[in-house]
């Protein structure tokens, strides 16, 4: 039988403070820093579920609505939502904090997605993970959908073999 593991084991809390050398000439953080960032909580939270070495397969849509200023304290927090055979989504959210004011905010989040490989960098199955709570069983539930998506959008699955997106693609059976 397959391992189980609970979606509540992988979730990491990271935090950095920006400093200086992570901002634009108008002292708000830059995209790609941040992006380092989400890169690098949301490995930890894929490694934390499979055990094994992972890398990032593809990053869903990052939109940056609101700026993140210089000497604000950044928290980002990640979990798996689901495993499929090798690969599993993480969820990503970041916080923005400003310390003096008492003003924190949730400025971004995101889904990446994860496959779990072996010392030779071939792709290797992980256990399965289990939502519990409310918040993690909805996330599971969409889980499927996004993974449609991304891969039809990838160009590694047709769309009409996507069943979850049929709604949104409006397909016919048998429609290429
Ligand atoms: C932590 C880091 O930053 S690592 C550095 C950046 N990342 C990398 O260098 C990764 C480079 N890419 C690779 O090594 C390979 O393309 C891999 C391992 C991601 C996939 O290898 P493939 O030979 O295509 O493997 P395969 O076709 O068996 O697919 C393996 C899994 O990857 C998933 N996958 C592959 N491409 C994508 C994609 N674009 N989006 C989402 N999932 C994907 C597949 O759906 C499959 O998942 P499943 O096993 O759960 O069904």
């Amino acid at each position: 039988m397959r391992k189980q593991k609970k979606v509540s084991e992988s979730y990491v809390i990271m935090t950095e403070l920006v400093l200086p050398n992570d901002t634009n000439t108008l002292h708000n953080l830059m995209g790609g820093k941040m992006m380092h960032w989400m890169d690098i909580v949301s490995a930890i939270a894929a490694q934390r579920h499979s055990n094994r070495i992972v890398v990032t397969a593809s990053v869903d849509n990052v939109s940056f609505a609101e700026s993140i200023k210089l000497g604000n304290v950044v928290t980002l927090e990640a979990k798996v939502t689901r495993a499929f055979s090798s690969s599993m989504e993480v969820h990503i959210v970041v916080y923005a904090e400003d310390i003096p004011s008492g003003r924190k905010v949730m400025s971004n989040q995101a889904f990446f997605t994860f496959v779990a490989v072996d010392q030779s960098g071939k792709a290797i199955d992980v256990p399965e993970a289990i939502p519990e709570t409310e918040e993690e069983i909805k996330l599971y539930d969409g889980a499927l959908r996004r993974r449609q998506l991304r891969l039809v959008l990838a160009g590694r699955m047709k769309p009409s073999e996507a069943n979850e997106l049929r709604s949104i693609f409006d397909l016919k059976e048998g429609q290429e």
